[in-house]
This record gives C-alpha cells, sequence and structure tokens, in this order.
C-alpha cells in the first residue's frame, strides 16, 4: 500500500542541540503508528515538521506525494491535534471554532456547517456548540481540538496525547474513534506517553530516543522480540513431588503457573518431564509496551 504521509531523514538543530538527527517514517492508510518518546526526545519537534510548522534543516516530508513547505496546499490532507489545545479561538464557540477552521481548510460554509454540527453530535458536543470555548471545561476543549484537526475530513491525522486528561469513560470513547477513523482509513500518527494507549490502538510503534529512531517495528513483531523465550505453563492439578524435582532441574520457575525461560527445544524437555500430567496452558509470556519502552531507551 502506498504510504501517504512520508518523511525522510528529516533534522532539525536549535543553536547546538540536534533535536532530531535523521528521522524517517512513513504512515499507510488505515494503520496506526504510535510515535513514543521520553520527554524531549524529539516527538514534538518531528510532528511539528511533519505537519509543516517548522521547517526542517535537513530531509524531506512528502503529504500524498507533495512537499508541504513548498505546497502549502498540501496541508489541506492533514489534521493535527498538537500540544493540546493551542489552535483553538478562545472567546468563539465550538461551531464558531469548527466552521472556520473547515473553511480554513477549504470546505464551503455550508459544508463546513454541516459537518460541524455531525462532529459536535458524535462527539457529545452539542449542547455546547454555542458556549464560547473558554466556558468549556478541560476535557470538552481537548475534544474540540480533535474535531478541529477531523472537520476537514483529512487522510492523515498527527494526533499528539489525544485522550490526557480525559475521564475514563470519554478517553475510551476517545480511543474507540481513534480506531475507528483508522479502519475508515485514515493514517494515523500518534504521540503519547499513555503506553496502555498505545497498546491497545497502534499497528506500528517507533521510538526516538535523542532525536533518532530506536525501535521501529509493528506491535506484534516487537512485543513477540521482547517477550524472549519464556513460557508459563499451568497445570490442572498440582504435580507431584518426583516431577516438581524435574521441573527444577530443568530450570522451571515459580509454583503454578510455573515459568519456563528458555527456547522452544528446552520447553519440550519440559512437557515431557510434564507427561502425562493434563496441562490446562502453555502460552508464550507476553511483553508489554511499557517494558519494551523502558529496555530500549534504558539501552538506547
Ligand atoms: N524552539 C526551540 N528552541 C530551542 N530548543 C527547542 C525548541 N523546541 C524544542 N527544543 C528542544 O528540542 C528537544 C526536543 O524537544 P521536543 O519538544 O521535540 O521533545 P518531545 O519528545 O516532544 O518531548 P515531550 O514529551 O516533553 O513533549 C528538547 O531538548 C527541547 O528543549
Amino acid at each position: 500500500m502506498e504510504p501517504l504521509l512520508v518523511a525522510q531523514g528529516l533534522a532539525k538543530r536549535f543553536g547546538t542541540l540536534e533535536a532530531v538527527r535523521g528521522v524517517s517514517l512513513a504512515l499507510c492508510p488505515g494503520e496506526i503508528l504510535a510515535f513514543l518518546g521520553k520527554n524531549g526526545a524529539g516527538k514534538t519537534t518531528t510532528v511539528k515538521m511533519l505537519s509543516g510548522l517548522l521547517l526542517p534543516d535537513g530531509g524531506s516530508v512528502r503529504l500524498l506525494g507533495q512537499d508541504p513547505f513548498r505546497n502549502p496546499g498540501a496541508l489541506r490532507h492533514l489534521g493535527a491535534v498538537l500540544e493540546g489545545n493551542r489552535n483553538t479561538y478562545w472567546r468563539l464557540t465550538p461551531l464558531e471554532n469548527l466552521v472556520y477552521f473547515g473553511v480554513a481548510r477549504g470546505l464551503r460554509l455550508f459544508q463546513a456547517r454541516r459537518r460541524a454540527m455531525v462532529l459536535l453530535e458524535e462527539y457529545g458536543l452539542l449542547e455546547k456548540a454555542h458556549t464560547e470555548v473558554r466556558h468549556l471545561s478541560r476535557g470538552m476543549q481537548q475534544k474540540l481540538a480533535l474535531l478541529q484537526a477531523l472537520v476537514h475530513d483529512p487522510e492523515v491525522l498527527l494526533l499528539d496525547e489525544p485522550t490526557l486528561g480525559l475521564d475514563v469513560e470519554t478517553a475510551l470513547r476517545v480511543q474507540e474513534k481513534v480506531r475507528a477513523l483508522a479502519q475508515g482509513g485514515k493514517a494515523i500518527l500518534l504521540t503519547t506517553h499513555q503506553m496502555e494507549v498505545a497498546e491497545a490502538l497502534a499497528h506500528r510503534i517507533a521510538i526516538i530516543h535523542r532525536g533518532r529512531i530506536v525501535l521501529e517495528g509493528t506491535k506484534g513483531e516487537i512485543l513477540a522480540r521482547f517477550a524472549g523465550n519464556h513460557y508459563v505453563l499451568e497445570l490442572e492439578t498440582p504435580p507431584p513431588q518426583e516431577v516438581l524435582s524435574r521441573l527444577r532441574a530443568l530450570g522451571v520457575e515459580g509454583e503454578g503457573p510455573f515459568l519456563y525461560r528458555g527456547d522452544g527445544e528446552g520447553l519440550w524437555r519440559v512437557l515431557e518431564a510434564l507427561k502425562p500430567l493434563p496441562l490446562k496452558r502453555v502460552a508464550r509470556a507476553e511483553a508489554d509496551l511499557l517494558e519494551v519502552f523502558l529496555k530500549v531507551v534504558e539501552h538506547a
């Protein structure tokens, strides 16, 4: 599938600081790429270059094949939620904000108005459609920032912490929306510090550390790679002492569920030792994204 957004070798310096050092990314339709990194790793700087807000010192950005720095019209294909709700006009209402941004990105007035009402309804903000944004709760303002990114129905979305600060139910609802947007064919870059959100939503993961991508791959690949060779074994009944001794000799740990750290061949020896006891479950232990993240940024 052709990627909708391609960045190659992006670089940005601030004085002597090399904030972004050769970042390459591609985003395909229908996929969510979680872009992870510690504070100061270079995420925002990268996202600003992707969204045409900050001119790279090196490298290139292509949005549906076009260079947004030469052809700003290409930015109509992009919607971004950056640094919370900075873009929103506080003294305008949500409806006015959405219509303004819709028109600014190429919609006709009546289209923008219709689209704004649909979005406000869909995201539960209709009753605040005519309330000045400064009187909305922070969560509502954040939802509005997302709607502003969606109003012109762009193919590519850059979302920075879309669920931070939202109540549990709203956060889950927004997660569902983000997933549905991807299913509908949008290409989404999701920047977040919330590993559980990244794990729940992402198809691919990219971890940036000190301005460089230090790990990139599909979520499945990465979690499997970091799970290593750990197997969890559960028996229907506790094993007799002599079986337990054999298991211990093979390096099996735990009291049930048991944990075996070894390769597939070793696992067969463990299963042999267990025969004919009834097994309830044998599974490869899973790593979670937080574990992966901490390992990667620690060793990078
Ligand atoms: N306009 C600027 N002038 C000088 N330095 C900057 C500027 N913008 C960013 N930096 C520096 O570049 C580095 C990367 O910052 P960036 O905002 O991209 O990090 P981040 O990964 O988004 O971090 P966070 O998770 O804290 O938002 C930091 O050291 C930051 O201080």
